[in-house]
């Protein structure tokens, strides 16, 4: 038998299915999905099973064979396998990564190079500069470790040595995360050959004909204590047959076991609203009719979207089907969390990033071995291993983290709606401000879209007001504050009610400059200007980790006129407190929850009022349901509004309906107020009157006259290298082989410096197609990924290739 494998070698020309022998031993448990290890010219590397077939276009003889098997099960399912010829399609990233994308990151393959004395070298004529290191003729070493620990005259003597066949350098294939090891017990003999070998031994040996009478029915691998136990037999009796060549012994991966939950009360399906209950009505008709939808669920802050998941998953649970819901990861809170554990107790996995490497991966084997039904996480879980899925919800469906910025460049609600398809189950999309792309698509019918215009009970959303912010320093105030703003924490204050104090971060940063002659601190790898630090006093660069003491002369000038600009939230919380000295705030930022379980402590502490104000940054945006916030105050609104990114109004305008949202949630009424230095702009305007489709309007028109989705697709093509001539001729090169080869209605823009045209020393320049029908685009992108591979393997040159861009720099 022959296994075609994916070999875990991300180049063009292993981009395809290689053949592999498969041994006699190993021939039951091949099957497509599991992981092996093979010889890859001098390597050894590890690869995915696609296929098993009985025969090869290549000569027998030629072929190698499958050294080891990883997995005693599949990690990945035929649908998943299928899958990943998609993704890879779809993003024009390798099958390799497509692959990979879908298991944990315990499970990925790591590879070492193991260094020993050269078995046919004596070691007593080893020189003694190489005994330093290899101090027995076992001693075994890393030879990365080795070579990077060794000075430039060892590190001579040990290449040399390698090169005289002194010393064995050999791969080895092992796995991130630890793993625990479980001894499997095959054989190579045929059924027929058992029965003979079983007759042949002594009357008295009847645990070993018992042993040979389990192969004899199933010839199968299996793990040495299933075995023993199967036949009340001892280890001896194994050993003895292996020592006599009928049995083989051999090291095999094994899940560790799920670890136990914490306790959570179980919580009945609340009685629903007349609007929850007409959203829900189409979703349960897609589940008991079993066919594939897309739902769009439009509903404002706190019209229980939640709820309605809830309840949708309970019956695709009555069905004896499995449910995958996807919260965007800073969403993923302890309440949002609790709310899905209260309703379905044990039966749920969560994956979520605050989880270490082991805990991640036993949530998943708790998927794949079928002990939970309901899968909730971030962007990856949308690969759940689940075989019987009946739903898949996800929540905060315009959150640009669900596309993935790495390859595969992926949309989990692309995948998910793939998934729905091939499950012929719904997909419910939800949110208070959707895309502009999913909100389009309803209303084209594509979608079909579900609407929650009010808020629970009849609760009022929050009155907005808008401060303009120039009007405040005309009038003195040259604090961060509104006098409004003040104004309003000090009467929550008197009536003990709860603050969210929100600072948006993105695209505002803290910098420094020279009042003299306007010299601002930059990296010297990349175009953009340094950060300052307080807690570290230190000016740093985001894009590669450069870190420099803040000079205290100008550079420049030499003038001592050095500032800095911008706040952080410890400014806020220091100016606050000059204000308001009582005040107690909470401050979640990532300083404040670098530790584990910080994120938790602190939200718990707000939640039993331990503090009157939490201030946080987009970490506090979203999910919060605390019923005694009647206020959110929100400082630089318009932050973002100035990035370089067609999507800049959009992600205002959800933004701030977002932490809008979580004022006045429940009994008690809200009030926003927001801070402004743009406060005509339709993206702040449209929040204060809670008006998504008049947002959705504006933004549509404009979308259309520049040509961006969701009118037209677009895709762009990064290119980088650390010369930059060659960076702009490469880029030119690109755009003007696209327009020989697409539609005069294309439009292609380039060669043009990226946003950011340096980052740690690798110029970066850009091309942009938009278009509306391009049939032949990915065939005519994979040419030119082909054309520069060579180039690419050989030199800096990289070339990134984005079908459905979200990061714009
Ligand atoms: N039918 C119901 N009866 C009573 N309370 C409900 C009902 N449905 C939801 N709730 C409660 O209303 C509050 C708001 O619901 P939920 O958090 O699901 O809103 P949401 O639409 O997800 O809001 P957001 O988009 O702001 O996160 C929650 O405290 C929830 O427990
Ligand atoms: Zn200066
Ligand atoms: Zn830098």
């Amino acid at each position: 038998m022959i296994a075609r494998v994916i070999v875990d070698v991300t180049t063009n020309q292993t981009d395809r299915l290689f053949d592999y022998l498969i041994p006699a031993p190993f021939q039951a448990a091949i099957v497509p999905g599991v992981r092996v290890v093979v010889p890859f010219g001098p390597r050894k590397v590890q690869g995915f099973v696609i296929e098993v077939a009985k025969t090869s276009t290549i000569d027998a003889g030629k072929l190698k064979p499958v050294e080891q098997l990883v997995d005693i099960e599949p990690p990945l399912t035929r649908e998943l396998l299928l899958l990943s010829e998609k993704v890879k399609e779809s993003t024009l990233s390798f099958h390799n990564t497509a692959l990979k994308v879908m298991l944990p990151a315990a499970m990925r393959a790591k590879y070492k190079k193991e260094a020993m004395i050269h078995p046919e070298t004596a070691y007593e004529l080893v020189a003694k500069e190489i005994k330093r290191y290899f101090t027995s003729a076992e001693a075994v070493l890393d030879w990365d470790e080795l070579l990077k620990k060794a000075g430039d005259a060892e590190k001579r003597l040990l290449l040399k040595a390698l090169k005289e066949k002194t010393i064995l350098v050999l791969p080895k294939v092992g796995t991130q995360g630890k793993k625990k090891k479980q001894t499997l017990v095959h054989t190579v003999r045929s059924p027929e050959e058992l029965a003979q070998l079983k007759a042949a031994l002594p009357a008295n040996a009847v645990k070993q004909q018992d042993v040979l009478q389990h192969f004899i029915d199933r010839p199968e691998p299996v793990p040495v204590a299933e075995l023993l136990e199967a036949v009340r037999g001892s280890r001896s009796t194994v050993k003895a047959l292996a020592d006599k060549g009928i049995l083989c012994l051999e090291e095999a991966e094994v899940w560790r076991d799920p670890y136990e939950g914490r306790h959570y009360e179980r919580q009945a399906s609340l009685p629903l609203m007349e609007e929850q209950r007409q959203a829900l009505e189409p979703i349960l008709q897609a589940i008991d009719g079993e066919y594939h939808r897309t739902f769009l669920l439009r509903g404002v802050t706190g019209s229980g979207k939640t709820e309605v998941y809830l309840q949708a998953i309970e019956r695709t649970l009555a069905k004896g089907k499995e449910a995958i819901v996807l919260v965007p990861e800073i969403s993923l809170t302890p309440q949002m969390v609790t709310r899905f554990k209260e309703r379905f107790g044990s039966d749920v996995a969560v994956l979520h990033s605050a989880l270490s490497m082991g805990e991640k991966y036993d949530e998943w084997r708790r998927i794949r071995e079928k002990q939970v039904r309901v899968a909730v996480g971030a962007r990856s879980a949308i690969f759940a291993p689940f075989e019987n899925l009946g739903m898949i919800i996800i929540d905060e469906e315009h959150e640009t983290s669900y596309k993935q910025e790495d390859a595969p460049r992926y949309h989990a609600r692309d995948i998910a709606i793939e998934r729905g398809e091939y499950y012929q189950c719904p997909v419910v999309l939800g949110s208070a401000t959707p895309s502009l792309e999913s909100f389009a698509r309803a209303r084209k019918g594509v979608y079909e879209l579900l609407t929650m215009e009010k808020r629970v009970n009849d609760v009022q959303l929050p009155d907005v007001t808008i401060t303009d912010m120039r009007e405040e320093l005309r009038n003195g105030n040259r604090s961060m504050f509104s006098a409004a703003l003040i104004a309003a924490i000090k009467q929550r204050l008197q009536r003990q009610e709860q603050i969210v104090l929100f600072l948006n971060r993105r695209g505002y940063s803290t910098f420094v400059l020279c009042r003299d002659c306007g010299y601002v601190a930059e990296c010297p790898h990349c175009d953009i200007s340094l950060t300052y630090h307080r807690t570290t006093h230190s000016l740093q660069c985001h894009y590669c980790g450069y870190t420099e003491t803040p000079p205290t002369r100008c550079p420049s000038c030499e003038g001592e006129s050095i500032r800095f600009f911008g706040f952080g939230t410890q400014k806020v919380e220091e100016e606050l407190k000059k204000i308001l000295p009582d005040i107690q705030i909470i401050r979640m930022d990532v300083d404040t929850t670098r530790t584990k379980g910080a994120h938790e402590k602190l939200l718990d502490q707000f939640g039993r009022g331990e503090g009157d104000i939490l201030l946080g940054t987009q970490m506090i945006a979203k999910g919060l349901d605390f019923p005694n916030i009647t206020l959110v105050g929100v400082l630089a609104a318009d932050a973002m509004l100035h990035l370089q990114d067609f999507r800049a109004a959009e992600r205002t305008f959800q933004l701030l309906t977002q932490v809008s949202g979580r004022a006045g949630r429940h009994e008690k009424a809200g009030e926003v107020i927001i801070q402004t230095y743009s406060p005509d702009h339709y993206s702040i305007q449209d929040v204060k009157s809670h008006d998504y489709l008049s947002f959705f309007q504006k933004e549509m028109l404009l979308r259309k006259q520049a040509g961006y989705p969701p009118y037209f697709y677009v895709t762009l093509i990064h290119v980088s290298d650390t010369d930059l001539p060659k960076t702009i001729e490469v880029t030119k090169k690109i755009t003007n082989y696209l327009r020989s080869k697409l539609s005069p209605a294309t439009k292609i823009y380039g060669p043009a410096a990226s946003a950011i045209p340096r980052i740690k020393d690798r110029y970066r320049y850009q091309c942009m197609i938009k278009y509306k029908v391009e049939p032949y685009l990915t065939k005519i992108l994979h040419e030119v990924v082909q054309t520069y591979q060579g180039e690419m393997s050989r030199s800096d040159l990289s070339i990134v290739i984005d079908t459905n861009p979200y990061m714009m720099l």
